[in-house]
């Protein structure tokens, strides 16, 4: 379907395109038709048949147990295997040929048919396809490759966006993949642990070439389920934990000037009713300490960034006060037109966060005429253009598919008035931080002086205060609420010295005293994800996944799963470090630790929320995380954790540029950077370099 077709397709009833992801039979009332049909059946019946085979892997990671028990066999990991961990090569060649060749033996299996073999041969098929098609999409002009539903079909099942791990092999095509620059599915390299620095993809728009641009690639049929309508569900929240009144005694610090007071009750807000009424049924009765000094601060018309530690009630503290505000100036009730001009874009950096800052827009604005709307990547472009043509007033995206929809002139951003960037660090580092940029010179995108800016996250380096200056008012005002890029207190924190051989085994004996409790399992790279969830289901540790090259329905399934419990544990790359706000997760386990502490504090950060306690497991290995001794003794001991002796000799011994463990350095912003630049004239007028922004491994797909 060439792009000029979404008109056409904007008319078509809506409600076939509302398909439940797992429920096989309503599938074939999609309106994708076929090709739909086609991928869905297979992956939902290979996660049937894996189920029926072994409850431990049940949850969507049907096709992960496949991958690794063909995948480990007559390949060099299997000899890796039996040393307690495989030896992933330095030589990105040699180990993208052992790759290949595990994959492409799992290849041969391909049956198509929808059996436990069909879900084992998936995978394998889909490598090997993919190989192929770095060169055949390049070959092919976008027409062609949009109106061709076959290839639709084929590049639906076969899953072909993502990396060409196996065909990584096939030298040429694979090349020509990587030089095209095809993706969103975020390959950088000859191997796909290569840390990119430079020339990621990631905040690429879709119309440059990302996943359901404009230039090459399959289009995206994934149509994400609507979220339940009900009431009950809308308002579904978990409760406060045991530490949620010691909120009051964190200190809060605010710069700026003429800044309003902080207000200590919701009352004190004088918000409209709906809105009391909305805060009440979400189960909140009392103000956390960031939503006590932002609110009255977004309500008084100021520019903010906010820094406050994770999971201690950010969302709500920018969208109370733009609800109420839009409430109190009488927005008019959405409906259909072809440009959208919302009065509120909150960005984020994943598709997973982006969805849950739009379900609290939603619960918040319940029974109001303000419409909030979630468009994100790895979804069907025109979904999301169905969803904004309906009437937009609150538009939550992620930064690729907002961009792809301007410029397809759905969205006007004339009327915005509110501009929110949550994880702000992240959507101002070198990896969005350009895309960002393009969005404030947008034409119609009222200038800083017009709209209102808001930065929110839980760490805020200094260099990217620095940047955020292009973004905000000169007066704004920096809330910090406790150690700016501090840990949350509330998780009790564990480092452990084990080598890479040894990870594994000490994972499962965790896991296994662990027993059911919630846990996310960090990993460094996306394959690794899926060598450590296949790893634990051959364990009988029900276990899922969660990274950039998964596809998006079944990263949604994957969150899902874990969500409901199905499967406790979630291995996940930094794709998941951010926001994810799941009920009881218990256990937060570094499986290798991220390149950087503010990383470290978001990873963490998916336990112990909202007052509740958690815990969280890091395995150092000496070998490679040196560089983070530092700044983790500090960490720790800002947290008043243990820091083990053996870390704090590491960190004695170790040179890292910048860090100072009593300022932080380059490290940790501590303050309010203009403290620290007070009369020098970069506040305000630094620009976006690579060489400012250092940035974190990222071979992920984020939007
Ligand atoms: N005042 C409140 N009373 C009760 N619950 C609250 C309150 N504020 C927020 N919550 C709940 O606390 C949880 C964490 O909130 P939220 O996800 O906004 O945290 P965050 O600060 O954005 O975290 P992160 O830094 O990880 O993104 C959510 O489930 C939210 O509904």
């Amino acid at each position: 379907m060439g792009d000029e077709d979404w008109e056409a397709e904007i008319t078509k009833p809506h409600v076939s395109s509302y398909v439940p992801v797992f429920e096989k039979d309503k599938y074939s009332s999609g309106a994708n038709g076929d090709t739909f049909n086609r991928t869905s059946a297979s992956s939902s019946d290979a996660g049937q048949s894996n189920k029926r085979e072994n409850t431990s892997i049940m949850g969507g990671f049907g096709s992960g147990k496949s991958f690794g028990n063909r995948g480990f066999s007559n390949n060099k990991f299997e000899e890796g295997d039996s040393s307690g961990f495989w030896k992933e090569s330095n030589n990105d060649c040699e180990d993208n040929q052992t790759w290949s060749r595990g994959f492409s033996k799992r290849g041969g299996h391909q049956d198509g048919n929808d059996s436990e073999a069909s879900g084992l041969s998936r995978r394998g098929g889909r490598g090997s396809f993919r190989g192929c098609r770095g060169g055949f999409g390049l070959g092919r002009s976008n027409n062609e490759y949009d109106q061709d539903e076959g290839v639709q079909r084929t590049s639906g099942l076969f899953g072909s966006r993502r990396p060409a791990v196996s065909g990584a092999g096939h030298g040429d095509s694979y090349q020509c993949r990587s030089g095209s620059g095809s993706g969103r599915g975020g390959y950088k390299g000859l191997n796909e642990e290569v840390i990119t620095g430079s020339g990621k993809n990631s905040w690429k728009s879709e119309a440059e070439g990302g996943e359901s641009g404009d230039i090459q690639g399959p289009k995206v049929t994934y149509i994400p389920p609507p979220p339940p309508e009900d009431e009950d569900s809308i308002f579904a929240h978990y409760q406060t934990g045991i530490n949620f009144d010691k909120y009051d005694t964190i200190l809060v610090e605010v710069s700026g000037h003429d800044a309003p007071p902080a207000i200590l009750t919701f009352e004190e807000a004088n918000l409209c009713q709906t809105l009391n009424n909305n805060i009440a049924k979400a189960g909140y009765t009392k103000l956390t300490p960031v939503q006590k000094y932002s609110i009255p601060i977004i309500l008084a018309g100021r520019d903010l960034m906010a820094c406050a530690q994770t999971g201690s009630g950010k969302t709500a503290a920018f969208l109370l006060p733009i609800l109420a505000h839009l409430m109190r100036d009488g927005i008019t009730a959405s409906r259909f037109k072809e440009l959208q001009e919302p009065e509120c874009i909150i960005v984020a950096p994943t598709r997973e966060l982006i969805n849950q800052i739009y379900l609290e827009a939603r619960k918040f604005s319940f029974g109001t005429c303000v419409r909030a709307v979630v468009i994100y990547g790895g979804t069907q472009l025109g979904h999301s253009i169905r969803q904004i043509v309906q009437g937009c007033n609150v538009l939550c995206a992620t930064p690729g598919r907002l961009m792809d929809i301007i410029g397809k002139e759905k969205i006007g951003l004339k009327q915005v008035k509110y501009l929110v960037l949550d994880e702000a660090d992240r959507m101002l580092d070198m990896g969005f931080g350009p895309e960002m940029k393009k969005l404030i010179s947008c034409p119609g995108m009222p200038s800083k002086e017009q709209r209102q800016t808001l930065l929110f996250s839980a760490t805020f380096p200094e260099e990217i205060q620095r940047l955020a200056g292009e973004f905000l008012k000169t007066n704004y005002l920096f809330v910090a609420v406790g150690q700016v890029g501090g840990a949350c207190r509330d998780v009790q924190q564990t480092v452990l010295q084990v080598g890479q051989y040894s990870k594994r085994e000490k994972l499962v004996e965790i896991l296994r005293s662990i027993g059911d409790e919630r846990t996310m399992v960090f990993v460094e790279t996306k394959k690794k994800a899926d060598f450590i969830a296949t790893f634990l289901c051959q364990e009988k540790i029900s276990t899922t996944s969660i990274h950039g090259d998964r596809e998006q329905r079944e990263r949604e399934q994957a969150l899902g799963d874990f969500r409901c419990g199905k499967c406790p544990v979630l291995v996940a790359t930094s794709v998941a470090a951010r926001g994810l706000d799941i009920e009881n997760v218990q256990h937060v386990i570094n499986f290798d630790l991220p390149s950087t502490i503010d990383e470290y504090v978001h990873r963490i950060g998916r336990t112990g929320r909202c007052g509740n306690t958690g815990r969280a497991i890091s395995f150092f290995d000496p070998e490679s995380d040196n560089h983070l001794a530092q700044p983790l003794v500090k960490v720790l001991t800002d947290a008043q954790q243990d820091v083990p002796a053996w870390l704090e000799e590491i960190a004695f011994s170790t040179y890292v540029p910048g860090f100072s463990g009593s300022t932080r350095g380059n490290v940790f912003a501590s303050v309010d950077t203009r403290k620290n630049f007070q009369g020098k004239s970069t506040l305000n007028t630094a620009s976006f370099s690579s060489s400012q922004t250092p940035n974190p491994v990222d071979d992920e797909s984020w939007d």
